[in-house]
């Protein structure tokens, strides 16, 4: 099934309360289908309840928690996230703890998503923590153990997406935060891509918090989106 703009584009409701979360999913109706709940609101009063009740609204819920821990606890994080009735959760690109998560996720419904490296980082910051030998290798590297770990989608720039994909082969999802369309501040992404690009480079999914969510007119943020996203 060919999945529309609508589909693909991913509203991270990076907002500090509900109640400012419920305005926007208001504010971008029909416009918006799928949204990406992070730390900032997830931790807030009622964030997960809010997360459940999207879903429960038919709204898809990307639950972007980033899960690194010991195996038992991945474990039973992962199966109470599934509980929520969302469709995708994070966890960090470790092979034991992705093994633990898809184990956890199995039957669900659930889609585990693996971060490779954070959109967020160049070859400098990599090098300060200690690994030397760039985004690209790196990534690659992380996208060969989730597939071995059984992931359903990895989480990467979309300048990575080409490589992306012809190392995850045809059914992985390929999820794509650092999203800028002409003009939107970078603010602390280091690698961008504007929208109608990341799709020609075989993104499958685009995640856009602050252009939308920041923007004077969230609505008319999320349309000019999707206009670029319907023209590429
Ligand atoms: O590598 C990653 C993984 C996750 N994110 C999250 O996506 C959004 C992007 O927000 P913008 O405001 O559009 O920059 C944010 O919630 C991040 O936590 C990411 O940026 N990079």
């Amino acid at each position: 099934m060919s999945l529309t703009p609508r589909d693909r584009l991913i509203v991270g409701l990076d907002l500090p309360d509900v109640a400012s979360a419920e305005v926007v999913v208001e504010r971008l109706g029909e416009a918006v289908g799928f949204y990406k709940v992070g730390y900032q609101l997830a931790y807030a009063p009622g964030g997960l309840d809010f997360a459940r009740d999207l879903a429960a609204s038919g709204r898809q819920v990307f639950l972007d928690l980033k899960l690194h821990d010991i195996g038992n606890t991945v474990e039973k994080g992962v199966e109470a996230a599934a509980r929520l009735g969302v469709s995708m959760l994070t966890v960090h690109a470790y092979p034991q703890v992705m093994r633990a998560a898809v184990r956890a996720a199995a039957g669900s419904g659930l889609q585990i998503l693996a971060v490779t490296v954070l959109t967020s980082l160049e070859n400098a910051d990599l090098a300060e923590m200690g690994w030397d030998g760039g985004v690209e290798a790196l990534v690659e590297r992380r996208v060969r153990q989730a597939m071995d770990a059984g992931v359903g989608g990895i989480v990467a720039s979309a300048a990575e997406a080409g490589r992306v994909r012809a190392l995850a082969g045809p059914d992985a999802a390929i999820v794509t935060p650092g999203i800028r369309p002409a003009g939107a501040a970078a603010g602390d992404q280091k690698r961008v891509v504007a929208p109608a690009e990341a799709l020609r480079n075989g993104a499958t999914h685009l995640v856009v918090a602050r252009p939308v969510v920041a923007a004077a007119d969230p609505l008319a943020a999320a349309r000019a989106i999707l206009a670029e996203m319907e023209a590429a």
